[in-house]
């Protein structure tokens, strides 16, 4: 059975044949290193308890100890947990970051709690999974309906059980509880900076370049804003429950500030209301998204998307993966063969495991950076390793997707053989 995993790990057989790697690194990296799941008792606030499956998957820690979000979501599964860590493993290989990949979740639909029940979920999840993860071990970090809030929590309770600060433990915290000037926007910014290196090469110019973003959240929001701000157009956006569309372009600002007027008073974890609420806009579908007519499409939610049955549907010539995963191998091969450029997620959201990285290096050293210092070393990073994965995609004729696995599986070969093939492979 095709599981989401065995989907993803089909881009490996494209790249190896342009790698420098053995087959033995490919065999080893089909599989995760270690999965946990865990199930949470969570004392509902009317007095019932419920249970909730939890996961954290460290996929591969060869070159750091591995590194990853949280999701809550009532679509999470195992299957899926070790997905997104397979993605985080070759996502900070790729941007070359000290890191492995990991990734958790819990299922369940974070909008049905108050934001005291998601409170207790959250010091639930640490309480199970503590001694899985640590600062040198496996690094947590927000992820779908997870947020600054929530990660303050999560290291708060990892402190209390070692009964030692630890800040390390976990990024994207505010900024009052050791978190980095930037990381909130990272994911956007870094995906800002892959669109602004790569756009020239296609000869595009903001001004007459149209883009549709799905998801508005943390990623989606903050990259449509950005991209309206240098002057593209963005002429619609979606969230899950809907999309809007504007042929002279959205006022990205005020439908922001829509949305976050939806927060259910000033304590509210999560977005209530949708972006279709705004009435002046006409209102779309997901689907109809997907396949509308312009240049950049940004996939910004969840992954599978863009499968077999819609990869024909779609318009753009442009898709850039701010989600993680949202183009299914086959659906990347239609495209591909309809000359449309996928850049993939492992390239294009790489800022916001960047912007941990630095948030994690000032956690160790007591030091922290301003908010330009954040901006500049995010900026270096980001258009250096576009330039690296689309000079190797150039070269060997592929597409940027596979020069993106070539690049971290090249680093990856590398650090395996520092330490020694026998070590890693158990040799005879
Ligand atoms: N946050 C980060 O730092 C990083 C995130 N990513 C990836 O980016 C993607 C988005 O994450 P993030 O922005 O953090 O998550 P958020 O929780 O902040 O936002 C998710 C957004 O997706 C929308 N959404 C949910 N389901 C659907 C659906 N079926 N169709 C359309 N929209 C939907 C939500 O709608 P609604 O508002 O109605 O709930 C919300 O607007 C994920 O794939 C994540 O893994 C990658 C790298 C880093
Ligand atoms: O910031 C991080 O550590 C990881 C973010 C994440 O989960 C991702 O890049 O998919």
């Amino acid at each position: 059975m095709s599981t989401l995993l065995s989907d993803a790990s089909k881009h490996l057989d494209l790249a190896i044949k342009h790698a420098t790697v053995s087959d033995d690194l490919i065999t080893r990296l089909r599989a995760p290193k270690a999965s946990l799941t865990v199930s949470i008792p969570l004392r509902r606030d009317d007095g019932s308890l419920e249970v909730f499956q939890g996961y954290r998957v460290r996929y591969d820690d060869s070159r750091g100890p591995a590194k990853g979000g949280v999701r809550f979501h009532p679509g999470v599964n195992l299957d899926e947990v070790q997905s997104l860590a397979f993605w985080m493993t070759f996502k900070c290989a790729a941007v070359n970051l000290p890191f492995g990949g990991g990734k958790g979740g819990i299922t369940v639909n974070p909008k049905t709690l108050s934001p005291m029940e998601v409170e207790r979920l959250s010091r639930g999840y640490i309480d199970a999974i503590a001694d899985f993860i640590g600062p040198d071990v496996d690094i947590l970090a927000p992820d779908v309906y997870t947020n600054a809030r929530i990660m303050s929590w999560m290291m708060d309770q990892y402190s209390i059980i070692r009964r030692q600060y630890s800040p390390g433990v976990v990024t994207g915290k505010p900024l009052a509880v050791g978190g980095s000037q930037g990381r909130e926007s990272a994911t956007a910014m870094g995906a800002f900076f892959v669109i602004q290196t790569l756009m020239p090469k296609f000869d595009r110019r903001p001004a007459e370049t149209t883009v549709a973003v799905q998801g508005f959240g943390n990623a989606g929001s903050i990259i449509a804003e950005l991209l309206a701000e240098a002057g593209y157009r963005v002429v619609a956006v979606s969230d899950s429950q809907g999309g809007i569309y504007s042929k002279q372009g959205l006022d990205i600002p005020s439908i922001r500030q829509h949305k976050e007027s939806t927060r259910e008073g000033v304590k509210a974890v999560y977005c209530a209301g949708s972006v279709c609420g705004i009435v002046e806009h006409e209102v779309i579908t997901n689907e109809q998204l997907l396949a509308l007519d312009v240049d950049v499409l940004i996939p910004a939610a969840l992954e599978g998307q863009i499968t077999a049955d819609n990869a024909h549907q779609i318009q753009a010539k442009y898709v850039f993966e701010v989600a993680n995963g949202p183009v299914t191998f086959a659906a990347d091969q239609i495209l591909e063969s309809r000359n449309i450029y996928v850049i993939p997620d492992i390239l294009v959201n790489a800022g916001g495991v960047t912007v941990s990285y630095f948030e994690w290096v000032q956690n160790r050293n007591g030091l922290y950076w301003s908010g330009a210092e954040v901006h500049n070393q995010l900026q270096q990073k980001m258009v250096e390793e576009t330039e690296a994965m689309w000079c190797i995609s150039q070269q060997e004729s592929i597409s940027v997707r596979s020069a993106a696995y070539v690049h971290a599986l090249n680093r990856l070969g590398e650090t395996v053989e520092a330490k020694g093939t026998h070590r890693y492979f158990r040799h005879a």
